[in-house]
């Protein structure tokens, strides 16, 4: 992506190795090193500019946020709010949610949340949609039993090509919304994407999902 990587967004984050974490592996399996507690982790794959995951971060200090982003140029925005609120329960990973695997152990991950996720609507991308089933493979692959998925978009194509993937996959769901901004869930933080459809009017939808226990 030519117009989002940049070599001034590279030297930011090297500049700041306590909150972008450098090769991200090494904590795999010990990321409670790294917070110094054994809270537990939840992180969010495509965190974006990081307003969510900061304003988490703030409220419940309790919890160990990791945000993912891919894009250097986007994440140093969620790096801008990291450095104004240095916040000991909160890191970043400059990395694609594809090597989430060599990144976290099994049962090292709570809750992912996905958030605004690009919807990618030709069949032909579908491989690249967050909650195609091979990505729901790798989260299962890191979150405890019974892990959750946290899903939000204003995307209905989106939302409902994902109800029916975690359906086949055998999440069970556990609660659905088809106008969030209208329903009567509490403790909504809104995503910069967010802000802006629903600005526009558009309905947010919402979902969360939960892996099923293995057999033992
Ligand atoms: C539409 S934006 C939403 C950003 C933010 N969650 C929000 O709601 O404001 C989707 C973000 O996911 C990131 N992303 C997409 N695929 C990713 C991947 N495989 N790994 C990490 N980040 C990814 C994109 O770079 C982009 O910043």
């Amino acid at each position: 992506m030519r117009l989002r990587n940049k070599p001034w967004a590279k030297e930011k984050i090297a500049a700041y190795p306590q909150y972008i974490i450098p090769q991200p592996e090494q904590y795999k399996g010990r990321w409670h090193e790294l917070f110094s507690n054994g809270h537990p982790i939840h992180i969010e794959i495509g965190t974006g500019k990081g307003r969510f995951i900061t304003e988490m971060a703030k409220m419940n200090p309790h919890i160990n946020y990791i945000g993912i982003e891919l894009y250097e140029s986007v994440i140093v925005c969620a790096l801008d709010k990291l450095i104004e609120n240095d916040l000991p329960n909160l890191r970043l990973l400059n990395v694609n949610a594809k090597d989430l695997t060599n990144i976290f152990a099994k049962g090292e991950v709570k809750r992912i949340y996905l958030n605004f996720s690009d919807p990618w609507p030709k069949k032909r991308h579908e491989k690249r949609r967050l909650t195609y089933r091979t990505f729901l493979e790798l989260y299962e692959n890191i979150l405890v039993d019974e892990g959750e998925i946290h899903f939000k978009t204003d995307n209905r194509g989106l939302f409902e090509y994902s109800l029916v993937s975690f359906s086949q996959y055998g999440l069970v769901l556990q609660y659905v919304s088809l106008d969030l901004h209208r329903s009567d869930f509490e403790g909504n933080v809104m995503t910069e994407y967010e802000q802006k459809f629903s600005e526009k009017g558009n309905p947010i939808y919402r979902c969360e999902v939960k892996y099923r226990k293995p057999m033992s």
